[in-house]
């Protein structure tokens, strides 16, 4: 298997959807979900570069992995739900530290999640995949007030450069950066990640230029051959 010349990670609460999402742009598919424990990853190709898909968990128990699955990531997707206020805070609060082991161009996407299950219509003009968001497949579940705007979004993603202490000039405009989906219903789904992959491949091109990887890979190793004395040759 070639090594992944990149690497994305979702972050967020349990119970957001990271999962979900996940699922819907790889399978194109809703199915139950159970909740993740540790994380998994998925590869898609992406013109001619392989780029690694993380899942975490958001459980309690398994934070101490976060920082681990986010080292070198070329991007982090903070995930929270519309109709939960606590999963947004949760992002800044309990979240945001785990980034640190990211690459240190790494990008920032925040992304309310669930928007099918919501009163209010989600931003307009960016549906160009799936229905809207509380159209078709939401399969008619009552409605419960968004609590979460947007705005609330795009203020923590400048809180987010004034702590990583970017330029906002020198980064993606929080506008572009702060997606609302629905994992349910499709909805930004495509748009979220492949806006993500579009940035990640000129830092992958950007890297590659600057030099080879600090990393070894093991698949093209030889063993060394043994002396007579148990010394490598
Ligand atoms: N209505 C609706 N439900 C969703 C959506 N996304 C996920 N869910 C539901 O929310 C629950 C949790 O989804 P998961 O994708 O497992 O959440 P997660 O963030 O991966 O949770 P952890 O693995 O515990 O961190 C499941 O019951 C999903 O079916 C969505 O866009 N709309
Ligand atoms: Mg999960």
């Amino acid at each position: 298997m070639r090594k992944p010349d990149g690497k994305i990670v979702l972050l967020g609460d349990m119970n957001v959807g990271k999962t979900s999402l996940l699922h819907r742009y790889m399978e194109r598919r809703f199915p139950d979900t159970v909740s993740t424990v540790g994380g998994a990853f998925y590869l898609k190709q992406w013109r001619s570069y392989n780029i690694s898909i993380w899942d975490t968990a958001g459980r309690e128990q398994f934070h101490g992995l976060g920082s681990l699955y986010c080292r070198g990531a070329a991007a982090i997707i903070l995930t929270y739900d519309v109709s939960h206020p606590q999963s947004l805070l949760e992002l800044e609060d309990r979240f945001l530290g785990l980034t640190d082991t990211a690459s240190t161009d790494c990008l920032f996407a925040i992304v309310g999640n669930k928007v099918d299950l919501v009163e209010e219509g989600a931003t307009e003009g960016r549906e160009e995949d799936g229905p809207g968001p509380g159209t078709a497949g939401s399969g008619g579940s009552p409605k419960v007030p968004k609590l979460v705007q947007l705005e609330d979004a795009v203020a923590l993603y400048r809180k987010i450069l004034k702590y990583k202490m970017l330029d906002e000039k020198a980064v993606p405009a929080a506008e572009q950066m702060c997606f609302e989906t629905s994992a349910k219903t499709g909805y930004n789904v495509d748009l979220l990640f492949e806006t993500l992959f579009d940035m990640v491949v000129p830092m992958i091109v950007r890297q590659r230029a600057q030099g080879p990887p600090q990393t070894v890979d093991i698949s093209s190793h030889k063993t060394p051959r043994r002396t007579r004395s148990g010394c490598c040759a």
